[in-house]
């Protein structure tokens, strides 16, 4: 029960629809057992041919019966389902809120097809605990309750009948629902994350898995996992559908028994025969009524799972939110680490190790070194994306732990190596931020990175299929110019471009942010004279420090890395 808290809170906070509703249900619930006890003692009672208004008042009560029960009904229904969406609703947001905050580093360790099924799958599942499982019984037990108690005044054989038919369809069929569910729980919901899961990794993969010939495979696996989720889905409904049909079986059974109780009962002269008739159709009406209690456990388990598989979720998502301080909104910032180190979940070695680095406010430093040193998880440190670090890592001499990282988000302008584009506009792809900024200045930033051939309205496809490598990096340069904030963390900013262009890319960066703090990360080594330091990296180590100058005089790793360069561009 304890996965399904956050479903409870946000049931609380619907109570009025919920109260409407079972208070609906339990009129229409009444109004269909009396309606159709009176329709069987009017049937009777006609036998016997009374006068003609008591004929007119029996018919007119069917009559508004009839009418109490469809209003009422309706009014159920539609108050139950406003309160379901509005549940429904409630628990995605809640659910993609916690998300937001999170870090990429995060969501980069959940599978996406996994995640998705999450959202909108399992959220889906729990619409039924209350549909089917909540508040049902409710409404049952208490339409029961009342038709046994009225059913007593006339006979206390046929009232037990009723309480022994009833304690089946709670308890015994469920019983037997439950025991062939039990071995397959859980079974479509992972079925359905792991299609999804299969799927998205062959349309990310789409190209690579044609060209190495793989695609045919994964199509049949997909194939296989859809059949899979098909059976499984196909015994949940025969389960559903057995628990009904044990159901109907029951309510025809409890009838018969109770014609049979009823004639035995009026030839010993303890029941008027008048009422036969009525007692059948409240035992085919009340058990009716009482449908829900067959399917019940089916769906309660069913939307436990869920409930749970949320909840792993939800419970990672509460250890990686604890920011209480914020970094000053426009003020230079300085970064200083002390003895960092740090290595990925699962990982043996140290992907930064023992690292201490001050980066001055309004300073430039550029990060060199070869592929895999560590130097794209350094600026990560620094934005706060990943947690269980050693040593201590402080903006402004606040410590990285105690910093919300929303704050230095909103602070830093910051260009990794992969940026997304949304399918849209280029116009829409560069204020993904603000939409403050009119068309002529937008033009004026791309003729700056050499993309004035380029239109506003340029439709965009999904993750920029249509543009190239180079394009691409100049519109999220473009896309970071048009953001505030005076910390600017940069990615190999410039690595898809030509070096002419690059070098006006690099111009345009160092008069934006010449009053700022900047780190950049570069695999290029040209460009950096005009550098405050140069950090140079190595298998995680910081292995020197300085300006372009001093390291070259110091003729050691970076003056190294250097001649390679010149030797193999000139
Ligand atoms: N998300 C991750 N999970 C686990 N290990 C990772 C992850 N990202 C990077 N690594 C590992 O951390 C090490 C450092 O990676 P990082 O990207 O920081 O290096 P880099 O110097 O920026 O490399 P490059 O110049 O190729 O971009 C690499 O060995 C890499 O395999």
């Amino acid at each position: 029960m304890s996965e399904l808290t956050i479903f409870a809170r946000a049931m609380l906070q619907e109570r009025k629809d919920i109260l409407i509703s079972i208070i609906a249900g339990f009129i229409a619930g009444i109004a269909g057992v009396t309606l159709f006890s009176l329709s069987g003692y009017l049937i009777s009672k006609t036998v016997f041919l009374p006068p003609l208004y008591t004929l007119i008042l029996l018919a007119a009560s069917v009559k508004l019966l009839g009418l109490v029960r469809a209003a009422s009904r309706y009014g159920e229904r539609l108050y139950s389902h406003r309160a379901t969406f509005s549940l429904l609703s409630r628990l995605r947001t809640t659910f993609f809120s916690r998300l937001l905050p999170l870090s990429p580093q995060w969501l980069n360790r959940q599978r996406s097809g996994d995640l998705l099924a999450k959202i909108v799958g399992d959220v889906e599942s729990l619409q039924f605990y209350f549909l089917r499982v909540a508040y049902p019984p409710i409404i049952v037990i208490s339409v029961f309750l009342t038709t046994v108690l009225v059913t007593s005044f006339i006979s206390i054989w046929i009232a037990l009948l009723f309480v022994v038919g009833m304690l089946i369809i709670a308890f015994g069929i469920p019983v037997i629902v439950r025991r062939s569910q039990s071995k397959q729980t859980g079974a479509v919901h992972q079925l359905r994350a792991t299609l999804a899961t299969e799927s998205a990794e062959t349309m990310y993969g789409f190209i690579d898995l044609k060209i190495y010939g793989r695609l045919s495979a994964h199509q049949q696996t997909i194939e296989r996992t859809a059949n899979q989720l098909t059976d499984a889905q196909q015994q949940d409904a025969t389960r559903l559908l057995r628990g009904q049909s044990l159901h109907s079986l029951m309510t025809f059974f409890m009838s018969w028994l109770v014609l049979v109780v009823g004639t035995i009962l009026i030839i010993e002269g303890s029941m008027n025969g008048l009422f036969l008739a009525m007692l059948i159709m409240t035992a085919m009406t009340v058990f009716d009524e009482s449908a829900a209690m067959a399917t019940l456990p089916a769906y309660k388990k069913d939307s436990e799972y869920a409930a749970k598989r949320l909840n792993t979720v939800l419970s990672d998502i509460e250890v990686s939110e604890q920011a209480f301080r914020e970094l000053e909104p426009n003020q230079p910032v300085d970064i200083a680490m002390n003895h960092v180190s740090f290595r990925y979940d699962g990982d043996w070695r140290w992907t930064l190790n023992d690292v201490s680095l001050h980066i001055p406010a309004h300073s430039k430093t550029a990060i060199v070194g070869a592929s895999g040193s560590g130097k794209t998880s350094l600026l990560e440190l620094i934005l706060k994306l990943h947690a269980d670090v050693q040593g201590q890592i402080s903006l402004n001499g606040i410590p990285l732990q105690e910093l919300n990282q929303e704050s230095i988000w909103k602070q830093a302008r910051v260009l990794l190596q992969h940026n997304h584009f949304f399918s849209g506009t280029l116009r829409e792809n560069l204020l993904v931020e603000q939409d403050s900024v009119s068309d002529t200045h937008l033009l004026e930033r791309l003729a700056q990175v050499e993309l004035s051939h380029k239109k506003l309205d340029d439709l965009i496809l999904e993750k920029g299929e249509n543009l190239s490598d180079g394009e691409k990096q100049r519109l999220a340069f473009v896309r970071m110019l048009l953001r505030s904030g005076s910390l600017w963390l940069l990615d190999e900013p410039t690595s898809s471009l030509d070096y002419v262009t690059e070098e006006r890319v690099l111009q345009l960066l160092f008069a934006e942010a010449n009053k700022d703090t900047l780190v950049m990360v570069s695999h290029r080594l040209t460009g950096l004279e005009c550098m405050n330091q140069i950090v140079v990296m190595d298998q995680g180590r910081i292995v020197e420090t300085g300006t372009y100058d001093e390291l070259m005089e110091q003729r050691g790793y970076f003056y190294k890395l250097k001649q390679v360069e010149l030797d193999k561009v000139g």
